[in-house]
């Protein structure tokens, strides 16, 4: 049989971003060329500022692209591209003070489906992450990590093919943020999402990701784009006990200290 080859979920070819502010341009992305699979978990690390947020706001249509291309489901993306969902770190701002966690999570469906089809999802998302019965509370009614549950919720419900996630859990406890991986790992096992989680935290990054791409330079471009050869059913304590998890954060730690003495050197240069 003739099978056509699958396409690709994200597909980013010669990226370019340059900011002009009060007439000064700052080149932040040299041809960034990558490719995620249907179904993969990619995390993207690097120095603070090297633009890692800003390689995903193009993948969201957030920002216009200098030059080269971005795709999202095999479709050019030129705005915020359907099927695809964010979450961001700050739950508190992305989130409806005045609106009810039910409502909060229904609000991206509301021009696309009935109120009895909405709250199907709600429900269903909200239970997806952990959180039954508090639909008719508050957001600041719920502990932080609650929150940015509902904020995962929120996409979850709009059902999209590709997440994207922007430090998601920078902004929560230690124990609450492993909670969080664990639960995205559990998601993207069961949902086949493709996701691309921007992290500033390595071990994150590996338990996370089937790849971990590295991002260095000024402007940056992809130093490393790594496989993560760890079976499938994560743990907090075996995989992070695994000697493949301990190699590959550590080439992963190597190549950002390497950018970090790189930028010293320039700085007393
Ligand atoms: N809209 C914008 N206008 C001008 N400059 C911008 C804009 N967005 C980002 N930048 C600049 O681009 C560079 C990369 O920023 P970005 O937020 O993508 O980095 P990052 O790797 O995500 O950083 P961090 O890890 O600290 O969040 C920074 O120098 C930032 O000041």
């Amino acid at each position: 049989m003739n099978q056509s080859p699958p396409v690709s979920a994200v597909r980013i070819a010669g990226l370019q971003q340059t900011f002009v502010v009060d007439g000064v341009s700052r080149h932040v992305l040299d041809g960034i060329d990558l490719e995620i699979r249907t179904g993969e978990t990619v995390c993207v690390v690097g120095h603070s500022g090297t633009g890692k947020s800003t390689l995903l706001r193009c993948v969201a249509g957030l920002h216009r692209p200098s030059g080269g291309e971005v795709a999202v489901a095999g479709r050019a993306v030129a705005g915020p591209p359907e099927g695809l969902a964010v979450v961001f770190q700050d739950y508190g701002r992305s989130l409806m003070p005045w609106l009810r966690i039910r409502e909060n999570v229904t609000l991206p469906l509301r021009r696309t489906l009935s109120r009895q089809d909405r709250n199907a999802r709600a429900t269903e998302a909200l239970a997806a992450v952990g959180l039954e019965g508090v639909e008719r509370l508050y957001p600041w009614q719920v502990s932080g990590g609650m929150q940015q549950r509902v904020a995962i919720a929120r996409a979850l419900a709009y059902r999209p093919q590709v997440l994207l996630m922007d430090e998601p859990f920078a902004s929560v406890d230690a124990q609450t943020r492993s909670d969080l991986e664990d639960l995205v790992v559990r998601i993207a096992a069961e949902s086949g999402l493709t996701l691309m989680v921007v992290t500033h935290d390595i071990d994150e990054a590996v338990y996370l990701g089937n790849r971990v791409v590295v991002l260095a330079g000024k402007p940056a471009r992809i130093a490393a784009d790594l496989e993560v050869d760890l079976p499938s059913g994560r743990d907090q304590l075996t995989t992070k006990a695994d000697p493949e998890f301990l190699r590959l954060r550590g080439e992963v730690m190597s190549l950002i200290r390497r950018e970090t003495a790189s930028i010293a050197e320039r700085v007393s240069a």
